[in-house]
């Protein structure tokens, strides 16, 4: 007999990222992995599926998908896409199809929390309040294909649309979820300076200053994350084969890398399910080759501060899925070449180190191409990012403040003190306090400064620096309160003493 499926009174009930889902009432379920999902759906009817939705990440997708599967025994397939590059590197539909053929272990999960591990080589993890024989009873009850392309995936769930209805495995099941809601300090919301030498170095203090004071807002997808607005990111001294921690708290692998860097330096031709790639928005979207543009406009005018590419197309508002990264600049000053660029919007946990490396990939070859070109051999300047929503999902809070114990009281303890501000020495003169400002490097003395209130004398200081680091701030606030008591006292003062 066959079966168009129309007749099915089946409805799929999605707790989790219900808006991120189509729907239809068949009994098969499509993971699409990295493909976007209306790239099936256009081939198929309703009656064909019972809920088509992408998976991005084994460690944060597949535990409330399976917590939507178990409420929806109706689902007796499941056509698994693994088919791109990206879902290769993110091993999230493999690990997925793991979890079917091999099950779990209870172990720790990447966040130290005890967990179901998925047995695969690839880290995916499912909440322990999930009771393992529902789990068997899952992974016995659905059968499950993975298809590499997909016409394949699309021939595999009308293969099933053929087949006679089945009854639900079982009874609608739903297990508790715990939440934690994290509690953020005061600090402004617009505008944030972070500098660090290294990508990773940088990340780690980006994630703190989030975590810390960023806004907890509802996402626009299903969920929350925590934003703050127009944060700026200076990374240094980012070694031109960069810098990998040991071991690798990044959520990035050198492996990974270079197809990245390649997704921004190359040109690519348009594919099926995938929206854009940075590469073919800088190489040729705009009938022009925006690299080249700029390492030539460079050459011609190295003063030039026009040496601009753009990623966003005014067409980009008629359609989702518009390119995050917008806007790169690149600028040449004391000989060294900087490139600002600008994120409308930034996941700065899972994504920012990738972006922030490609970008890093970028202003090297533009240099390097500039030294070809002409007699310009300009050291590498900074990178800067600005990303205009710079936030952190509610599904990686808990290893975002797992990265912040491990990470982040290590990067204090070694931070060196220098303040580009410059230096401020203090001694006592004529019964009063005096403070000379000098440069950072050569000791030229900027400014100077007398008096006898060691407050008044503070914010007079930092009125005039406001770059001041705070810590420096708050070192000379020690110094010149002693610096003041030793003139009551009518003691000697010497700094530091
Ligand atoms: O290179 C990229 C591509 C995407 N995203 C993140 C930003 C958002 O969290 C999400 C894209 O969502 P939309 O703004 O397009 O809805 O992906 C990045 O951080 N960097």
């Amino acid at each position: 007999m066959t079966h168009t499926g129309q007749t099915t009174q089946f409805r799929y009930t999605a707790q989790h990222k219900p808006n991120q889902l189509i729907y239809g009432n068949g009994q098969t379920a499509v993971i699409t992995g990295w493909t976007v999902k209306q790239a099936i759906t256009k081939h198929l009817q309703p009656s064909d599926y019972a809920v088509i939705g992408q998976l991005y990440s084994p460690t944060r997708g597949i535990n409330l998908l399976i917590r939507n599967l178990l409420l929806n025994p109706h689902v007796r397939y499941l056509v698994i896409l693994n088919a791109t590059k990206e879902d290769k590197n993110a091993g999230a539909s493999q690990c997925l199809l793991d979890f079917f053929h091999n099950g779990v272990e209870e172990s720790l999960s990447d966040t130290g929390r005890k967990s179901w591990k998925i047995l695969s080589a690839i880290p995916g993890y499912i909440e322990i309040d999930i009771d393992i024989n529902s789990l068997g009873k899952l992974r016995h009850s659905i059968e499950v294909q993975e298809a590499k392309s997909i016409t394949q995936a699309v021939n595999l769930v009308k293969k099933y649309s053929q087949r006679e209805i089945i009854e639900p495995w079982g009874f609608p099941l739903e297990f508790p979820m715990s939440t934690v809601e994290p509690t953020v300090l005061p600090g402004s919301r617009y505008g944030h300076r972070i500098e660090g030498k290294t990508i990773a170095e940088t990340w780690v203090k980006i994630i703190h200053r989030i975590k810390t004071t960023g806004t907890i807002r509802p996402t626009g997808y299903d969920g929350k994350w925590q934003e703050l607005i127009d944060m700026i990111a200076v990374i240094t001294d980012e070694p031109a084969d960069f810098y990998f921690p040991e071991p690798n708290y990044l959520p990035i692998h050198r492996s990974f890398l270079e197809q990245y860097i390649s997704q921004i330096l190359d040109d690519s031709p348009n594919r099926e399910g995938v929206k854009y790639t940075y590469g073919q928005r800088l190489r040729s979207w705009f009938g022009r080759d925006q690299i080249e543009q700029v390492v030539n406009k460079l050459v011609g005018e190295i003063d030039a501060a026009s040496a601009v590419m753009t990623l966003w197309d005014v067409k980009d508002h008629d359609q989702g899925g518009s390119p995050c990264l917008n806007h790169i600049w690149l600028r040449i000053v004391d000989n060294e070449l900087s490139l600002t660029a600008t994120l409308r919007s930034n996941d700065m946990f899972a994504a920012w180190p990738a972006n922030a490396m490609g970008l890093r990939a970028l202003q090297k070859h533009i240099r390097d191409e500039i030294a070809k070109r002409s007699e310009y051999d300009l050291k590498m300047g900074p990178l800067i990012t600005l990303s205009q929503s710079a936030h952190i999902y509610d599904d990686t809070w808990s290893n975002a403040e797992q990265l912040i114990q491990e990470q982040y009281v290590a990067i204090c303890r070694n931070i060196d003190y220098y303040d580009p501000t410059g230096n401020f020495l203090i001694e006592i003169a004529d019964g009063q306090i005096v403070v000379t400002h000098t440069t950072p490097g050569s000791g030229e003395i900027v400014g100077c400064y007398y008096g006898k209130n060691a407050l008044k004398l503070v914010r007079e200081i930092c009125a005039a620096s406001p770059a001041i680091r705070p810590d420096h701030a708050a070192y000379l606030g020690l110094e010149l309160q002693k610096a003041a008591d030793c003139i009551k006292l009518d003691k000697s003062y010497i700094q530091d003493k």
